[in-house]
């Protein structure tokens, strides 16, 4: 049996440590840790990277810009903070995008795409490529997140007990639109313009719901129906992203944003009428918006099987 050494740089924090509950039981990997007192010490982390066969950082940007420094330039990385998304040299991991499985494979230095962006580009990158959707177009997107989208920080504000009456209610972000997914989103989708993005953080742990309207006259005439076997025929084989079929009836006609919350897999809804269409991409903020999706491109970094450690798939 091969073995691998990982090592988690921000094991401590809510991105790290889904990862770690994910690895512990494999018995091919082996992970190392650093003790409290040293767990931000700079050259100890870079002992750590030099040893491992992959590192992930679990880190806000600045330190995963400095994790990088320190690295050798053999470790192979995975990154899932936003620092490295739109750099030359780095390969963006989503697998499911046409063609870029085997640059994964082949990768020594990795980011994980945003959990917002996950879902956009989910929905706006077979519309591109198959020429539904011109490198002009500037859809609207909204996207609903749990609060652990936030990290530490914000799951903190969440639980403290006399936290602001304004957190039981839905809260809309991002007001200058300009929200740090939008450059990787821009340049995944080949877009001439970024789209206008509201993001909306809400009172509940985790899970993701992605939304995208757009009118029958701007995806080139295609309805509803034409766009959902598009998907399909996109997705066909993915284990981990399901496709339901058009205007596919809800129990009670909603979406509920926290529905895949522990799973890795993300659900796509195409629903509508004659005139308009509704793109909906459903996933779990920390699954295949974090962490799921990381594990997902180190099993393919390490030739490991795609979908080992992922929890439960594509509903
Ligand atoms: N939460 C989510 O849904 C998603 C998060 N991400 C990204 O993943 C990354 C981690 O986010 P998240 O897990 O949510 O954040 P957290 O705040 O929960 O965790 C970050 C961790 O990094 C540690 N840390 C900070 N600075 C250093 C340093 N210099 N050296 C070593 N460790 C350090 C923190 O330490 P301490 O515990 O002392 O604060 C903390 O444990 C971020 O870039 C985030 O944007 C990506 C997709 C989704
Ligand atoms: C609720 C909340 O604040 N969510 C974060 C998303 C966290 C995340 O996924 O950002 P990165 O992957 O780019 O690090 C935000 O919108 O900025």
């Amino acid at each position: 049996m091969t073995t691998h050494t990982i090592f988690i740089d921000g094991a401590a924090g809510t991105t790290g440590l889904r990862i770690e509950e994910r690895l512990g039981a494999a018995d091919d990997i082996t992970l190392l840790r650093l003790p409290e007192a040293r767990r931000k010490d700079p050259a100890a982390r870079a002992e750590m990277m030099a040893q491992a066969d992959l590192t992930f950082l679990c880190l806000p940007d600045a330190a995963a810009r400095e994790a990088v420094s320190l690295a050798p330039a053999s470790a192979r990385i995975c990154d899932t903070s936003t620092a490295h998304r739109t750099a030359p040299d780095w390969v963006y991991g989503f697998p499911e995008l046409h063609g870029r499985r085997e640059k994964i494979r082949s990768a020594k230095r990795l980011a994980v795409p945003g959990c917002h962006a996950s879902g956009i580009i989910a929905l706006l990158k077979p519309l591109r490529e198959c020429g539904l959707l011109p490198d002009t177009a500037q859809p609207v997107c909204h996207s609903l997140t749990g609060y652990s989208g936030g990290g530490k920080t914000m799951i903190a504000d969440y639980a403290a007990p006399d936290r602001p009456e304004a957190l039981s209610a839905p809260r809309i972000y991002g007001l200058s639109l300009q929200h740090k997914h939008l450059p990787e989103i821009q340049a995944q989708c080949g877009l001439s313009a970024p789209p206008v993005f509201t993001p909306v953080v809400a009172d509940y742990y985790c899970g993701m719901l992605v939304s995208i309207p757009f009118a029958v006259k701007d995806l080139n005439g295609a309805n509803g129906e034409a766009a959902a076997k598009l998907f399909a025929d996109y997705y066909a084989g993915e284990a981990m992203v399901r496709v339901h079929p058009f205007n596919t009836a809800q129990a009670d006609g909603m979406l509920a944003a926290n529905a895949r919350a522990g799973e890795d897999g993300m659900e796509i809804f195409v629903s509508g009428n004659d005139e308009q269409v509704l793109l909906c991409a459903r996933f779990d903020n920390l699954g295949k918006g974090a962490s799921g999706a990381a594990v997902q491109c180190m099993n393919l970094m390490l030739g490991r099987e795609e979908t080992a450690e992922l929890v439960v798939q594509a509903a």
